[in-house]
């Protein structure tokens, strides 16, 4: 079944168990900080074995030691939907564990 885009109440729902994500033009957003560019770079690819897993992929924009994730669901025409929240909680659970903050 096709994803239905969040209303905007639904979004600050799911932000407040979120901590450190915001909405941004239909998106759903946050910048990781790391002690380095290696830490920051292992994360890009535990990222990408989740959103292989998902089939749910974010934009991901690797700095020396951040890494900036962006995503929102395309086949709803590029809103936040319930799957943008899923990948974004998952990311959240992994996050920790690579020293990201
Ligand atoms: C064909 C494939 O299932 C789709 O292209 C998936 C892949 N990853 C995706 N990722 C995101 N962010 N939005 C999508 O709509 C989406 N669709």
């Amino acid at each position: 079944m096709a994803p239905e885009p969040l209303t905007p109440e639904q979004t600050e729902q799911a932000l407040a168990e979120l901590p450190g994500w915001r909405a941004a033009d239909g998106r759903l957003v946050r910048e990781y900080a790391f002690g380095g560019h290696l830490p920051a770079a292992a994360m890009v690819v535990h990222v990408a074995a989740i959103q292989e897993e998902l089939n749910h992929h974010s934009d991901l924009a690797l700095g020396y030691a951040t890494l900036g994730v962006s995503v929102n669901t395309h086949s709803v025409g590029g809103r936040v939907t319930e799957l943008d929240v899923a990948l974004a909680r998952r990311i959240e659970e992994i996050a920790a564990g690579h020293g990201a903050s």
